[in-house]
Protein backbone atom coordinates (compact mmCIF):
# COMPACT_ATOMS: atom_id res chain seq x y z
CA UNK A 1 0.00 0.00 0.00
CA UNK A 2 1.46 3.41 -1.01
CA UNK A 3 1.08 6.67 0.58
CA UNK A 4 1.10 9.74 -0.90
CA UNK A 5 1.30 12.45 1.38
CA UNK A 6 0.71 16.01 0.55
CA UNK A 7 3.82 18.03 0.39
CA UNK A 8 2.81 21.72 3.11
CA UNK A 9 3.59 23.83 -0.17
CA UNK A 10 0.91 21.67 -2.23
CA UNK A 11 -2.43 23.47 -3.31
CA UNK A 12 -4.31 20.53 -2.21
CA UNK A 13 -4.67 21.93 1.21
CA UNK A 14 -6.58 24.84 -0.40
CA UNK A 15 -10.11 25.12 -1.39
CA UNK A 16 -10.95 23.79 -4.99
CA UNK A 17 -12.13 26.81 -6.12
CA UNK A 18 -9.32 28.52 -4.85
CA UNK A 19 -6.95 26.39 -7.00
CA UNK A 20 -9.17 25.87 -9.78
CA UNK A 21 -11.12 28.69 -11.05
CA UNK A 22 -8.14 30.63 -12.01
CA UNK A 23 -6.86 27.48 -14.15
CA UNK A 24 -9.95 27.47 -15.68
CA UNK A 25 -10.12 31.20 -16.21
CA UNK A 26 -6.60 30.65 -18.26
CA UNK A 27 -8.55 27.38 -20.03
CA UNK A 28 -11.59 29.68 -21.33
CA UNK A 29 -8.72 32.63 -22.34
CA UNK A 30 -7.05 30.47 -24.97
CA UNK A 31 -9.24 28.50 -26.18
CA UNK A 32 -8.93 29.59 -29.50
CA UNK A 33 -4.71 28.86 -29.15
CA UNK A 34 -5.71 25.19 -27.94
CA UNK A 35 -8.06 25.01 -31.08
CA UNK A 36 -5.73 26.08 -33.22
CA UNK A 37 -3.23 23.53 -32.35
CA UNK A 38 -5.40 21.03 -32.51
CA UNK A 39 -6.29 22.11 -36.41
CA UNK A 40 -2.02 22.13 -36.75
CA UNK A 41 -2.73 18.38 -35.99
CA UNK A 42 -5.45 17.37 -37.88
CA UNK A 43 -3.56 18.39 -40.79
CA UNK A 44 -1.46 16.01 -40.12
CA UNK A 45 -2.65 12.72 -42.45
CA UNK A 46 -1.23 10.02 -40.03
CA UNK A 47 -3.06 6.97 -41.18
CA UNK A 48 -1.88 3.85 -39.56
CA UNK A 49 -3.62 1.78 -42.19
CA UNK A 50 -1.20 3.19 -44.97
CA UNK A 51 2.21 2.34 -44.78
CA UNK A 52 2.73 5.31 -47.04
CA UNK A 53 1.58 7.26 -44.66
CA UNK A 54 3.97 6.33 -41.89
CA UNK A 55 6.19 9.23 -42.26
CA UNK A 56 3.07 11.50 -40.89
CA UNK A 57 3.08 9.39 -37.71
CA UNK A 58 6.54 10.06 -37.19
CA UNK A 59 5.44 14.10 -38.03
CA UNK A 60 2.97 13.84 -35.20
CA UNK A 61 5.02 12.03 -32.82
CA UNK A 62 7.30 14.80 -33.38
CA UNK A 63 5.35 17.38 -33.03
CA UNK A 64 3.69 16.17 -29.26
CA UNK A 65 7.58 15.48 -28.30
CA UNK A 66 7.93 18.62 -29.18
CA UNK A 67 5.55 20.04 -27.34
CA UNK A 68 6.26 18.03 -24.37
CA UNK A 69 9.88 19.12 -24.12
CA UNK A 70 8.88 23.23 -24.54
CA UNK A 71 7.09 21.95 -20.88
CA UNK A 72 10.45 20.67 -19.71
CA UNK A 73 9.48 17.02 -20.40
CA UNK A 74 12.26 14.59 -21.03
CA UNK A 75 11.00 12.38 -24.46
CA UNK A 76 12.20 9.16 -25.88
CA UNK A 77 11.12 7.67 -28.97
CA UNK A 78 10.67 3.90 -27.98
CA UNK A 79 11.92 1.81 -31.17
CA UNK A 80 8.74 -1.15 -31.78
CA UNK A 81 10.58 -3.16 -34.35
CA UNK A 82 8.84 -3.98 -37.85
CA UNK A 83 6.15 -4.91 -39.53
CA UNK A 84 6.30 -7.53 -42.43
CA UNK A 85 3.72 -6.08 -45.05
CA UNK A 86 1.57 -8.48 -46.94
CA UNK A 87 3.77 -8.03 -50.44
CA UNK A 88 6.54 -9.72 -47.70
CA UNK A 89 7.78 -6.82 -47.31
CA UNK A 90 9.26 -5.48 -43.73
CA UNK A 91 9.17 -2.03 -42.76
CA UNK A 92 10.25 -0.53 -39.24
CA UNK A 93 6.64 0.41 -37.52
CA UNK A 94 6.92 4.20 -36.01
CA UNK A 95 8.27 4.27 -32.40
CA UNK A 96 6.50 4.86 -28.95
CA UNK A 97 7.02 8.23 -27.44
CA UNK A 98 7.32 7.79 -23.42
CA UNK A 99 7.77 10.93 -21.68
CA UNK A 100 8.28 11.75 -18.42
CA UNK A 101 8.46 15.33 -15.71
CA UNK A 102 10.78 15.79 -13.21
CA UNK A 103 9.65 13.10 -10.17
CA UNK A 104 8.08 14.44 -6.67
CA UNK A 105 8.08 11.60 -4.42
CA UNK A 106 5.18 12.87 -2.45
CA UNK A 107 3.40 13.14 -5.28
CA UNK A 108 1.51 10.49 -7.36
CA UNK A 109 2.51 9.36 -10.69
CA UNK A 110 -0.17 9.16 -13.37
CA UNK A 111 0.72 7.86 -16.94
CA UNK A 112 -1.50 9.17 -19.52
CA UNK A 113 -2.21 6.97 -22.36
CA UNK A 114 -2.90 8.17 -26.17
CA UNK A 115 -2.53 7.80 -29.46
CA UNK A 116 -1.98 10.24 -32.72
CA UNK A 117 -2.48 7.74 -35.49
CA UNK A 118 -6.15 8.13 -37.36
CA UNK A 119 -8.81 6.02 -39.35
CA UNK A 120 -8.37 6.65 -43.19
CA UNK A 121 -10.67 9.66 -44.56
CA UNK A 122 -11.23 10.65 -47.81
CA UNK A 123 -13.56 13.62 -48.53
CA UNK A 124 -15.28 11.31 -51.80
CA UNK A 125 -16.31 9.03 -48.80
CA UNK A 126 -19.03 11.55 -48.09
CA UNK A 127 -17.43 14.43 -45.60
CA UNK A 128 -19.31 17.84 -45.92
CA UNK A 129 -15.79 19.10 -45.29
CA UNK A 130 -12.10 18.03 -45.68
CA UNK A 131 -11.40 15.54 -43.19
CA UNK A 132 -7.63 17.39 -42.73
CA UNK A 133 -8.81 20.78 -42.35
CA UNK A 134 -10.74 21.12 -38.79
CA UNK A 135 -13.58 23.36 -39.60
CA UNK A 136 -15.30 24.81 -37.07
CA UNK A 137 -19.52 24.72 -37.92
CA UNK A 138 -22.13 25.42 -35.07
CA UNK A 139 -19.74 24.65 -32.28
CA UNK A 140 -18.23 21.75 -33.69
CA UNK A 141 -14.61 21.29 -35.05
CA UNK A 142 -14.86 18.78 -37.70
CA UNK A 143 -11.73 16.64 -38.87
CA UNK A 144 -10.04 13.15 -38.80
CA UNK A 145 -8.79 12.58 -35.22
CA UNK A 146 -10.55 15.64 -33.97
CA UNK A 147 -12.15 13.28 -30.85
CA UNK A 148 -10.47 9.92 -31.90
CA UNK A 149 -7.83 10.46 -30.68
CA UNK A 150 -5.82 13.86 -31.02
CA UNK A 151 -8.26 16.50 -29.04
CA UNK A 152 -8.35 13.96 -25.84
CA UNK A 153 -4.22 13.53 -26.40
CA UNK A 154 -4.03 17.63 -26.79
CA UNK A 155 -6.42 18.61 -23.65
CA UNK A 156 -3.84 16.65 -21.81
CA UNK A 157 -1.16 18.60 -22.70
CA UNK A 158 -3.23 21.82 -22.71
CA UNK A 159 -4.03 21.01 -18.48
CA UNK A 160 -0.41 20.18 -17.98
CA UNK A 161 0.25 24.25 -19.82
CA UNK A 162 -2.30 25.37 -17.54
CA UNK A 163 -0.44 24.41 -14.25
CA UNK A 164 2.53 25.53 -15.90
CA UNK A 165 1.24 29.20 -17.36
CA UNK A 166 -0.48 29.61 -14.63
CA UNK A 167 2.65 29.11 -12.07
CA UNK A 168 0.67 26.16 -10.17
CA UNK A 169 2.36 23.45 -8.75
CA UNK A 170 1.15 20.40 -11.06
CA UNK A 171 -0.11 18.01 -7.90
CA UNK A 172 0.77 15.04 -9.54
CA UNK A 173 3.98 13.60 -11.65
CA UNK A 174 3.04 12.98 -15.14
CA UNK A 175 4.23 10.51 -17.86
CA UNK A 176 2.95 10.08 -21.26
CA UNK A 177 2.90 7.49 -23.59
CA UNK A 178 1.72 8.55 -26.79
CA UNK A 179 1.75 5.69 -30.16
CA UNK A 180 0.70 6.02 -33.45
CA UNK A 181 -0.49 2.37 -34.18
CA UNK A 182 -3.57 2.20 -32.37
CA UNK A 183 -6.11 2.10 -35.01
CA UNK A 184 -4.73 -1.00 -36.26
CA UNK A 185 -4.16 -2.98 -33.28
CA UNK A 186 -1.43 -1.47 -31.30
CA UNK A 187 1.48 -3.64 -32.55
CA UNK A 188 4.54 -3.49 -30.29
CA UNK A 189 3.04 -1.87 -27.25
CA UNK A 190 2.32 -4.89 -25.24
CA UNK A 191 6.15 -6.04 -26.02
CA UNK A 192 7.43 -2.24 -25.12
CA UNK A 193 5.45 -2.71 -21.98
CA UNK A 194 6.79 -5.77 -20.76
CA UNK A 195 9.91 -4.72 -21.50
CA UNK A 196 9.84 -1.19 -19.92
CA UNK A 197 7.50 -2.54 -16.74
CA UNK A 198 10.46 -2.17 -13.89
CA UNK A 199 11.70 0.72 -15.35
CA UNK A 200 9.44 3.32 -16.77
CA UNK A 201 6.03 1.98 -15.06
CA UNK A 202 7.83 0.79 -12.20
CA UNK A 203 6.71 4.28 -9.95
CA UNK A 204 3.72 4.85 -11.70
CA UNK A 205 0.51 4.70 -9.55
CA UNK A 206 -2.30 5.07 -12.34
CA UNK A 207 -2.73 4.65 -15.89
CA UNK A 208 -5.56 6.89 -17.32
CA UNK A 209 -7.24 7.08 -20.85
CA UNK A 210 -9.09 9.28 -23.11
CA UNK A 211 -9.71 7.93 -25.88
CA UNK A 212 -13.53 6.93 -26.02
CA UNK A 213 -17.20 8.85 -25.86
CA UNK A 214 -19.63 9.31 -23.65
CA UNK A 215 -23.32 7.46 -24.64
CA UNK A 216 -25.47 10.33 -23.62
CA UNK A 217 -24.82 14.49 -23.49
CA UNK A 218 -23.71 13.92 -19.83
CA UNK A 219 -20.42 13.37 -18.96
CA UNK A 220 -19.14 9.92 -18.29
CA UNK A 221 -16.61 7.20 -16.70
CA UNK A 222 -15.74 4.01 -18.35
CA UNK A 223 -15.01 0.72 -16.57
CA UNK A 224 -15.36 -1.40 -19.36
CA UNK A 225 -14.15 -1.78 -23.17
CA UNK A 226 -14.56 -5.10 -25.26
CA UNK A 227 -11.49 -6.86 -26.87
CA UNK A 228 -11.36 -7.78 -30.83
CA UNK A 229 -9.66 -9.91 -33.15
CA UNK A 230 -9.64 -9.22 -36.84
CA UNK A 231 -9.98 -11.52 -39.80
CA UNK A 232 -9.18 -12.29 -43.33
CA UNK A 233 -10.59 -15.10 -45.10
CA UNK A 234 -8.58 -15.16 -48.70
CA UNK A 235 -10.10 -17.46 -51.31
CA UNK A 236 -7.68 -17.81 -54.49
CA UNK A 237 -8.58 -19.79 -57.59
CA UNK A 238 -7.94 -19.45 -61.37
CA UNK A 239 -4.44 -17.71 -61.95
CA UNK A 240 -6.50 -14.88 -63.66
CA UNK A 241 -9.73 -13.01 -63.35
CA UNK A 242 -11.40 -15.08 -66.19
CA UNK A 243 -15.00 -13.56 -68.68
CA UNK A 244 -17.57 -14.74 -66.63
CA UNK A 245 -19.62 -14.64 -69.99
CA UNK A 246 -16.71 -17.59 -70.79
CA UNK A 247 -16.43 -19.05 -67.84
CA UNK A 248 -19.28 -18.39 -65.49
CA UNK A 249 -21.39 -21.38 -64.61
CA UNK A 250 -17.97 -24.09 -65.19
CA UNK A 251 -15.57 -22.92 -62.36
CA UNK A 252 -15.81 -22.81 -59.00
CA UNK A 253 -15.71 -18.81 -58.50
CA UNK A 254 -13.33 -17.22 -55.42
CA UNK A 255 -15.99 -14.84 -54.92
CA UNK A 256 -18.97 -16.99 -54.18
CA UNK A 257 -17.14 -18.93 -51.86
CA UNK A 258 -16.07 -15.72 -49.99
CA UNK A 259 -19.48 -14.71 -49.64
CA UNK A 260 -20.89 -18.02 -49.04
CA UNK A 261 -18.08 -17.50 -45.71
CA UNK A 262 -18.72 -14.44 -44.94
CA UNK A 263 -22.49 -15.05 -45.03
CA UNK A 264 -22.08 -18.22 -42.24
CA UNK A 265 -21.07 -15.73 -39.61
CA UNK A 266 -24.31 -14.36 -38.46
CA UNK A 267 -27.95 -14.13 -39.04
CA UNK A 268 -30.35 -11.71 -39.28
CA UNK A 269 -30.70 -10.62 -35.67
CA UNK A 270 -26.67 -10.45 -35.63
CA UNK A 271 -26.61 -13.84 -33.09
CA UNK A 272 -22.79 -14.56 -34.26
CA UNK A 273 -23.21 -18.41 -36.20
CA UNK A 274 -19.90 -19.27 -35.04
CA UNK A 275 -19.91 -22.78 -32.64
CA UNK A 276 -18.70 -22.11 -28.70
CA UNK A 277 -18.63 -17.99 -29.38
CA UNK A 278 -21.13 -17.78 -26.46
CA UNK A 279 -19.57 -20.28 -24.26
CA UNK A 280 -17.24 -18.23 -22.54
CA UNK A 281 -19.13 -15.16 -21.94
CA UNK A 282 -19.59 -13.76 -18.44
CA UNK A 283 -23.14 -13.79 -16.76
CA UNK A 284 -25.00 -10.97 -16.34
CA UNK A 285 -24.52 -10.14 -12.34
CA UNK A 286 -27.90 -8.12 -10.98
CA UNK A 287 -25.79 -5.51 -9.98
CA UNK A 288 -24.50 -4.58 -13.22
CA UNK A 289 -28.11 -4.82 -14.69
CA UNK A 290 -28.99 -2.21 -12.39
CA UNK A 291 -26.63 0.09 -13.86
CA UNK A 292 -28.20 -0.11 -17.75
CA UNK A 293 -31.27 1.13 -16.06
CA UNK A 294 -29.85 4.36 -15.24
CA UNK A 295 -27.64 5.21 -18.14
CA UNK A 296 -29.24 8.31 -20.63
CA UNK A 297 -29.45 6.52 -23.83
CA UNK A 298 -32.04 8.38 -26.06
CA UNK A 299 -32.95 5.46 -28.73
CA UNK A 300 -34.87 7.95 -31.25
CA UNK A 301 -31.90 10.65 -30.86
CA UNK A 302 -29.10 7.67 -31.79
CA UNK A 303 -31.73 6.70 -34.74
CA UNK A 304 -31.52 10.04 -36.00
CA UNK A 305 -27.97 10.34 -35.46
CA UNK A 306 -26.87 6.98 -37.49
CA UNK A 307 -29.94 7.55 -40.33
CA UNK A 308 -30.91 3.99 -38.89
CA UNK A 309 -35.03 3.07 -38.80
CA UNK A 310 -34.41 0.42 -36.10
CA UNK A 311 -31.90 -1.25 -34.08
CA UNK A 312 -31.67 -5.24 -33.98
CA UNK A 313 -33.07 -4.76 -30.21
CA UNK A 314 -36.20 -2.82 -29.15
CA UNK A 315 -35.12 -1.47 -25.70
CA UNK A 316 -32.06 0.93 -23.90
CA UNK A 317 -30.58 -2.07 -21.77
CA UNK A 318 -30.43 -4.50 -24.26
CA UNK A 319 -29.18 -1.95 -27.14
CA UNK A 320 -26.40 -1.30 -24.50
CA UNK A 321 -25.56 -4.49 -23.96
CA UNK A 322 -25.37 -5.61 -27.33
CA UNK A 323 -22.70 -2.50 -27.48
CA UNK A 324 -21.11 -3.78 -24.55
CA UNK A 325 -21.04 -7.00 -22.76
CA UNK A 326 -21.85 -9.26 -25.60
CA UNK A 327 -19.56 -10.08 -28.75
CA UNK A 328 -20.64 -8.82 -31.82
CA UNK A 329 -19.52 -9.63 -35.13
CA UNK A 330 -19.13 -6.88 -38.60
CA UNK A 331 -18.08 -7.39 -41.79
CA UNK A 332 -15.79 -4.96 -43.02
CA UNK A 333 -15.02 -5.49 -47.03
CA UNK A 334 -13.66 -7.39 -49.75
CA UNK A 335 -10.52 -6.90 -51.23
CA UNK A 336 -10.08 -7.91 -54.74
CA UNK A 337 -13.85 -7.43 -55.81
CA UNK A 338 -14.97 -5.01 -58.21
CA UNK A 339 -15.73 -1.88 -56.81
CA UNK A 340 -15.80 1.26 -59.32
CA UNK A 341 -18.73 2.85 -60.92
CA UNK A 342 -19.52 0.66 -63.92
CA UNK A 343 -20.43 -2.95 -65.02
CA UNK A 344 -17.12 -4.47 -65.28
CA UNK A 345 -18.03 -8.56 -65.80
CA UNK A 346 -14.90 -10.17 -64.77
CA UNK A 347 -14.79 -13.50 -62.24
CA UNK A 348 -12.26 -12.20 -60.02
CA UNK A 349 -9.33 -14.52 -59.37
CA UNK A 350 -8.32 -13.79 -55.75
CA UNK A 351 -10.57 -12.41 -53.02
CA UNK A 352 -10.23 -11.17 -49.10
CA UNK A 353 -13.29 -11.42 -46.65
CA UNK A 354 -12.43 -9.25 -43.92
CA UNK A 355 -14.49 -9.35 -40.26
CA UNK A 356 -13.77 -8.25 -37.13
CA UNK A 357 -15.04 -9.97 -33.59
CA UNK A 358 -15.62 -7.66 -30.62
CA UNK A 359 -14.92 -9.60 -27.79
CA UNK A 360 -15.88 -9.37 -23.70
CA UNK A 361 -15.17 -10.52 -20.37
CA UNK A 362 -14.39 -13.88 -20.20
CA UNK A 363 -13.90 -14.41 -23.89
CA UNK A 364 -9.87 -14.89 -24.99
CA UNK A 365 -8.64 -13.82 -28.50
CA UNK A 366 -6.44 -17.29 -29.04
CA UNK A 367 -9.61 -19.53 -28.23
CA UNK A 368 -11.94 -16.69 -30.52
CA UNK A 369 -9.32 -17.91 -33.30
CA UNK A 370 -9.34 -21.51 -33.08
CA UNK A 371 -13.09 -21.28 -32.72
CA UNK A 372 -13.12 -19.28 -36.34
CA UNK A 373 -10.92 -20.81 -38.24
CA UNK A 374 -12.40 -24.34 -37.61
CA UNK A 375 -15.62 -22.93 -38.38
CA UNK A 376 -14.76 -21.21 -41.59
CA UNK A 377 -13.09 -24.91 -42.56
CA UNK A 378 -16.07 -27.00 -41.94
CA UNK A 379 -17.86 -24.21 -44.10
CA UNK A 380 -15.46 -24.38 -46.99
CA UNK A 381 -15.17 -28.68 -46.88
CA UNK A 382 -18.95 -28.27 -47.06
CA UNK A 383 -18.52 -26.18 -50.95
CA UNK A 384 -16.27 -28.78 -52.11
CA UNK A 385 -14.47 -25.88 -54.41
CA UNK A 386 -11.01 -26.67 -55.16
CA UNK A 387 -10.09 -22.97 -54.22
CA UNK A 388 -7.71 -22.45 -51.68
CA UNK A 389 -8.63 -20.79 -48.01
CA UNK A 390 -6.56 -18.98 -46.01
CA UNK A 391 -7.70 -17.64 -42.69
CA UNK A 392 -5.39 -14.98 -41.15
CA UNK A 393 -6.30 -12.78 -37.51
CA UNK A 394 -4.49 -9.93 -36.17
CA UNK A 395 -5.09 -7.82 -33.43
CA UNK A 396 -5.99 -10.59 -30.38
CA UNK A 397 -7.15 -7.91 -28.04
CA UNK A 398 -8.48 -8.69 -24.78
CA UNK A 399 -11.56 -7.13 -23.02
CA UNK A 400 -10.68 -4.94 -20.37
CA UNK A 401 -13.11 -3.92 -17.07
CA UNK A 402 -12.27 -2.34 -13.86
CA UNK A 403 -13.78 -1.58 -10.60
CA UNK A 404 -15.76 1.66 -10.22
CA UNK A 405 -14.53 1.98 -6.48
CA UNK A 406 -11.36 2.36 -7.38
CA UNK A 407 -10.22 5.66 -5.79
CA UNK A 408 -9.14 6.74 -9.43
CA UNK A 409 -12.52 6.92 -10.38
CA UNK A 410 -13.89 8.14 -7.37
CA UNK A 411 -11.22 10.90 -7.90
CA UNK A 412 -13.17 10.89 -11.65
CA UNK A 413 -16.30 11.20 -10.64
CA UNK A 414 -15.14 14.23 -8.44
CA UNK A 415 -13.77 15.77 -11.48
CA UNK A 416 -17.12 15.62 -13.27
CA UNK A 417 -19.11 17.08 -10.63
CA UNK A 418 -16.32 19.80 -10.20
CA UNK A 419 -16.50 20.56 -14.08
CA UNK A 420 -19.64 19.46 -15.16
CA UNK A 421 -22.35 19.97 -11.87
CA UNK A 422 -23.62 16.35 -12.27
CA UNK A 423 -22.68 12.88 -11.41
CA UNK A 424 -20.79 10.71 -14.42
CA UNK A 425 -22.83 7.99 -15.97
CA UNK A 426 -20.75 5.03 -15.22
CA UNK A 427 -20.33 2.91 -18.65
CA UNK A 428 -18.43 0.84 -20.93
CA UNK A 429 -17.34 0.87 -24.30
CA UNK A 430 -18.17 -1.63 -27.25
CA UNK A 431 -15.21 -0.29 -28.72
CA UNK A 432 -11.28 -1.67 -28.62
CA UNK A 433 -8.59 -0.06 -26.48
CA UNK A 434 -5.49 -2.85 -27.27
CA UNK A 435 -3.65 -1.88 -24.79
CA UNK A 436 -5.74 -1.25 -22.13
CA UNK A 437 -5.83 -5.00 -20.58
CA UNK A 438 -2.18 -5.19 -21.38
CA UNK A 439 -1.30 -2.38 -19.52
CA UNK A 440 -3.33 -3.66 -16.90
CA UNK A 441 -2.41 -7.38 -17.22
CA UNK A 442 1.48 -6.59 -17.43
CA UNK A 443 2.45 -3.71 -14.63
CA UNK A 444 -0.23 -4.38 -12.60
CA UNK A 445 -1.61 -0.97 -12.29
CA UNK A 446 -4.83 0.27 -12.43
CA UNK A 447 -6.22 1.82 -16.06
CA UNK A 448 -8.97 3.90 -15.32
CA UNK A 449 -10.63 5.41 -19.25
CA UNK A 450 -11.85 9.74 -18.47
CA UNK A 451 -13.47 10.02 -21.74
CA UNK A 452 -14.57 13.77 -23.14
CA UNK A 453 -15.88 12.73 -26.77
CA UNK A 454 -19.68 13.34 -27.13
CA UNK A 455 -21.97 10.76 -28.10
CA UNK A 456 -22.22 11.94 -31.59
CA UNK A 457 -18.70 12.45 -32.66
CA UNK A 458 -18.54 9.96 -34.82
CA UNK A 459 -15.30 8.33 -34.59
CA UNK A 460 -14.33 6.40 -37.72
CA UNK A 461 -16.88 7.93 -39.40
CA UNK A 462 -17.57 10.46 -42.20
CA UNK A 463 -17.51 14.14 -40.45
CA UNK A 464 -15.97 12.89 -37.62
CA UNK A 465 -16.31 16.05 -34.66
CA UNK A 466 -15.31 16.94 -31.32
CA UNK A 467 -17.42 19.44 -30.11
CA UNK A 468 -15.74 23.19 -28.69
CA UNK A 469 -17.52 22.76 -25.35
CA UNK A 470 -16.05 19.24 -24.96
CA UNK A 471 -12.94 20.18 -26.04
CA UNK A 472 -12.56 22.73 -23.11
CA UNK A 473 -13.97 21.53 -20.44
CA UNK A 474 -12.34 17.97 -21.22
CA UNK A 475 -9.45 20.41 -20.73
CA UNK A 476 -10.84 21.27 -17.73
CA UNK A 477 -11.95 17.86 -16.22
CA UNK A 478 -8.06 16.88 -16.65
CA UNK A 479 -7.18 19.73 -14.72
CA UNK A 480 -9.59 18.93 -11.98
CA UNK A 481 -8.76 15.58 -12.02
CA UNK A 482 -4.75 15.65 -11.83
CA UNK A 483 -6.04 17.80 -8.11
CA UNK A 484 -8.57 15.40 -7.03
CA UNK A 485 -6.03 12.58 -7.51
CA UNK A 486 -3.38 14.68 -5.46
CA UNK A 487 -6.05 14.38 -3.09
CA UNK A 488 -6.58 11.14 -3.01
CA UNK A 489 -4.55 9.78 0.47
CA UNK A 490 -4.12 6.09 -0.46
CA UNK A 491 -3.40 3.86 -3.27
CA UNK A 492 -4.83 0.21 -2.20
C1 LIG B 1 -11.72 3.12 -28.96
C2 LIG B 1 -10.60 3.55 -29.87
N1 LIG B 1 -10.72 4.95 -30.10
C3 LIG B 1 -10.66 2.81 -31.21
O1 LIG B 1 -11.21 3.32 -32.15
N2 LIG B 1 -10.07 1.61 -31.24
C4 LIG B 1 -10.03 0.75 -32.39
C5 LIG B 1 -8.94 -0.26 -32.09
C6 LIG B 1 -8.85 -1.38 -33.03
C7 LIG B 1 -9.51 -2.55 -32.98
N3 LIG B 1 -9.11 -3.26 -34.02
C8 LIG B 1 -8.20 -2.55 -34.66
N4 LIG B 1 -8.06 -1.40 -34.06
C9 LIG B 1 -11.36 0.06 -32.58
O2 LIG B 1 -12.05 -0.22 -31.61
O3 LIG B 1 -11.71 -0.22 -33.76
ZN1 LIG C 1 -8.85 5.88 -30.50
ZN1 LIG D 1 -10.32 4.71 -33.42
Amino acid sequence: MLLHLSSSSSSTSLPSSTVLDPLFLYIDEHQNEFVQRLREWVAVKSDSNDHTLWGEIHKILNMTANRIQEMGGQVEFADIGTQKLSNGESVALPPVLLAQFERDPNKPTLCIYGHVDVQPAKKEDGWSTDPYSLTEINGNLYGRGATDNKGPVLAWLHALETYKASKQEVPVNLKFVIEGMEEVGSDGLDELTRQRNESFFSDVDYIVISDNVWVSKRPALTYGTRGSSYFFVEVEGPKLDLHSGVFGGSVHEPMTDVITLLGSLLDHTGKILVPGIYESVAPLTEEERKLYKDIHFDMEEMKNNIGVKSFLQDNKEEILMSRWRYPSLSIHGIEGAFSDPGSKTVIPRRVIGKFSLRQVPNMDPAVVERQVKEHLQEVFAKQKSPNNLKVMATVGAKPWVANLNNPEYIAGRKAVKVVFGVEPELIREGSTIPIANNFQEVTGKRVMMLPIGGHDDGEHSQNEKISRYNFIQGTKLFVAFFYELSKLQKDQ
